[in-house]
């Protein structure tokens, strides 16, 4: 594929935030770039931890025409984030956490104005994450026009803007009763569908602090760049642009740059030919996985274990970083029927593997487009952060999936094992699983199509390059 315009292509800096779920986006959007040859180079801002990470994740082609410029993370860490931490996914506790992390890597502002000052040539674009809306200022200060990565979909960031704008929750008294979302008379939402500090219409504290000031300092660019596809949330789209005044390039699913280019040459993992083996005797795999930041309660996870166990179906289940709490017999028993991970897997290689039925998911944003690049429906189970807004979206209005709730209908409490094996068989094998995997298969095609020779998110990437020469 050729860059079509008349200019030489630029040479673009990247500056994920330092978190697996914000970094690996924009390293799928590093290789699509390349790939298009719509870049000369670029140039990626991160850490020394970071780096290694970003290296190996990088294909062979865009490794040739990519340099990482390592930027020492701050010292004097805030105490409980331990030395050598410089990644969300390693914070003891996201939710103690995450705001001091945050604060800290705001204090790489100078080493990164000297970094990206220095750079020869000068690139044309910085592309960063929201998170460091700080760095948007800098490239404003060097003249060097800019684009900010948010990681959330357009029906999150659009309705939780407006709700944060029009304030409707203000109106009900309890954390359960809906309100309706200004500009969209079809949607309602209650409390309990956002985070604090979120779902107070007159939010404070250090969470909210960090988010007006990176959205400011974020005011400063060019636009926002969404992992989404236009077809996929219009309405959300069309509003951010015409009534919040948001330009916005939707030039996604990102994941199916990596998708397509595979691994070449490479010998099945054991975690492949278990799920080959799973495929010759025509078993259905559910994969459960909750992304890199949620933590599970040990009693929750014996829970799980108990629901996955008697759905009497086949399994991968990922408990990185995890307790474990179950029977002493629970391996034994569920034996070749599962796989417990402990370690990092290729997920968007299991998903895209065919005897993959299901997917148990936090929703994660990224999570969620590869399940439905792979056409793999989910049983959304939304933890934290904009997850429920996912859910919502995934399950009311795609229908590519099945909601799991607390079984005593509370926003945090416990899901029962009752529950679990209930909706993994009906997510499987029951027909509510039929209709949501035949939706999923769709919007695997849409997808696809969005991202093909002509679609909206190919013709979009090369307009958002394009910025940059403007
Ligand atoms: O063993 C693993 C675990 C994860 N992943 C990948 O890691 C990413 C995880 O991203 P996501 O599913 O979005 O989960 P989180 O990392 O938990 O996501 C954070 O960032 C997202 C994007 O902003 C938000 O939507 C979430 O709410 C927030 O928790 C995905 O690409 C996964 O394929 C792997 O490849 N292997």
């Amino acid at each position: 594929m050729e860059n079509s315009c008349s200019s030489p292509p630029p040479h673009i800096a990247i500056f994920p935030f330092m978190s697996k779920g914000h970094t690996i986006p924009m390293l799928h959007l590093a290789h699509l770039l390349h790939h298009r040859r719509l870049v000369s180079h670029i140039t990626f801002f991160t850490t020394s931890g970071n780096a290694p990470f970003i290296r190996s994740s990088l294909s062979s082609v865009a490794a040739q025409s990519t340099s990482i410029v390592s930027l020492p993370f701050p010292g004097n860490l805030p105490p409980d984030i331990p030395a050598g931490v410089e990644s969300t996914d390693q914070l003891p506790s996201i939710d103690d956490l995450f705001i001091p992390f945050a604060n800290t890597v705001v204090r790489m502002r100078s080493s990164f104005t000297q970094a990206i000052s220095q750079l020869s040539p000068a690139p044309s674009l910085l592309i960063s994450d929201g998170f460091l809306g700080w760095t948007q200022q800098v490239a404003t200060e060097l003249n060097i026009p800019g684009l900010v990565y948010f990681g959330m979909g357009g029906f999150a960031q659009t309705v939780s803007t407006i709700v944060n704008k029009h304030k409707p929750h203000a109106k009900v008294p309890s954390a359960y009763e809906p309100f309706a979302i200004p500009g969209f008379p079809h949607l309602s939402l209650t409390k309990s569908d956002l985070e604090p500090p979120f779902d107070d219409p007159d939010p404070k504290g250090p969470l909210w602090d960090f988010v007006v000031q990176q959205g400011v300092a974020s005011i400063t660019n060019r636009g926002f760049i969404m992992n989404s596809f236009y077809d996929l949330e219009s309405p959300y789209f069309d509003y951010m642009d015409s009534r919040l005044g948001i330009n916005s390039y939707q030039v996604g699913p990102l994941c199916l740059a990596r998708l397509d280019s595979g691994k070449k040459n490479q010998p099945p993992s054991p975690l492949l030919q278990w799920l080959d083996s799973r495929l010759s005797v025509n078993h259905p795999v559910l994969y459960v996985s909750f992304g890199t930041q949620v933590k599970i309660s040990l009693i929750q996870m014996k829970e799980i274990a108990i629901g996955l166990e008697r759905s009497g179906l086949d399994f991968i289940w990922i408990i990185r970083g995890q307790g474990c709490y179950w029977d002493d017999g629970f391996e034994e028993r569920v034996g070749d029927r599962c796989r417990l991970v402990k370690e990092w897997v290729d997920q968007l290689e299991i998903l895209a593997h065919k005897a993959v039925h299901g997917f148990m998911t936090h929703c994660g944003w990224n999570s969620v487009m590869e399940s439905m690049c792979t056409g793999v429906p989910v049983l959304a189970w939304p933890m934290m952060a904009e997850q429920r807004l996912n859910a919502k979206f995934v399950v009311e209005e795609l229908g590519m999936g099945l909601r799991i709730h607390a079984s005593d209908g509370t926003k945090n409490g416990l899901v029962k094992a009752e529950d679990i094996e209930r909706l993994t068989r009906e997510l499987l094998v029951g027909e509510k699983g039929m209709t949501v995997k035949k939706k999923a298969k769709e919007l695997a095609v849409a997808a696809r199509h969005a991202t093909s020779e002509g679609g909206s998110s190919y013709v979009a990437l090369e307009k958002m390059i394009n910025c940059a020469k403007h």
